[in-house]
């Protein structure tokens, strides 16, 4: 039940194509900043924003950036969690693009695009590889547009 995107990884090709896929879509929208979520959303977030010229943004769960941060906690399906920002990561009406690797809940996603917003940066669009079922199949959370290139299947089915 486990989506593991380091499979992709290992297939240099599939790799590559994934993060062009991204680099076609939003490399023409203005956006001047990425913010990857960690852990995964590092994995694929620098090599979109490299591709499209934006800065990269990291999104770090609690006590690891080592400047001054904001912070939105959030609920996840066993427990909760937190992601924190660095002040000054991004300027009052920057067009900002959110990366992960999946959206199961929405609950992550919606943390970043929080934290994002409340330190003035415009949420252009989240993007994700895998949509879990969880998901619904949804394109959009907050009012924000959610571009997934997957929909997982429901195994459980
Ligand atoms: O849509 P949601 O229900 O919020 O779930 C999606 C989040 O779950 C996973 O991260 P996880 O919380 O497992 O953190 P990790 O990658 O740091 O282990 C995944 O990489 C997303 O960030
Ligand atoms: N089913 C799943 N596989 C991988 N990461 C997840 N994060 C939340 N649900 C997950």
């Amino acid at each position: 039940m486990f989506n593991d995107i380091t499979t992709l990884l290992l297939h240099p090709k599939a790799f590559k194509d994934a993060v062009e896929i991204f680099v076609e879509r939003y490399r023409d929208m203005g956006i001047s900043a990425v913010a990857g979520i960690e852990a995964r959303g590092f994995i694929f977030g620098p090599s979109i924003a490299l591709a499209i010229g934006a800065k990269f943004v990291p999104l770090r769960k609690p006590k690891k950036l080592p400047g001054e941060v904001i912070s939105e906690a959030y609920v996840l399906e066993y427990g909760t969690d937190c992601l924190e920002m660095h002040v000054g990561a991004v300027q009052s009406g920057e067009r900002v693009l959110v990366v992960d690797d999946l959206v199961a809940t929405g609950g992550t996603l919606s943390a970043a695009m929080s934290l994002l917003e409340r330190a003035g940066a415009d949420v252009v669009e989240c993007a994700c590889l895998i949509g879990l079922p969880k998901f619904k199949g949804r394109c959009s959370l907050n009012g924000k547009p959610v571009h997934v290139l997957v929909e997982a299947i429901n195994k459980s089915m």
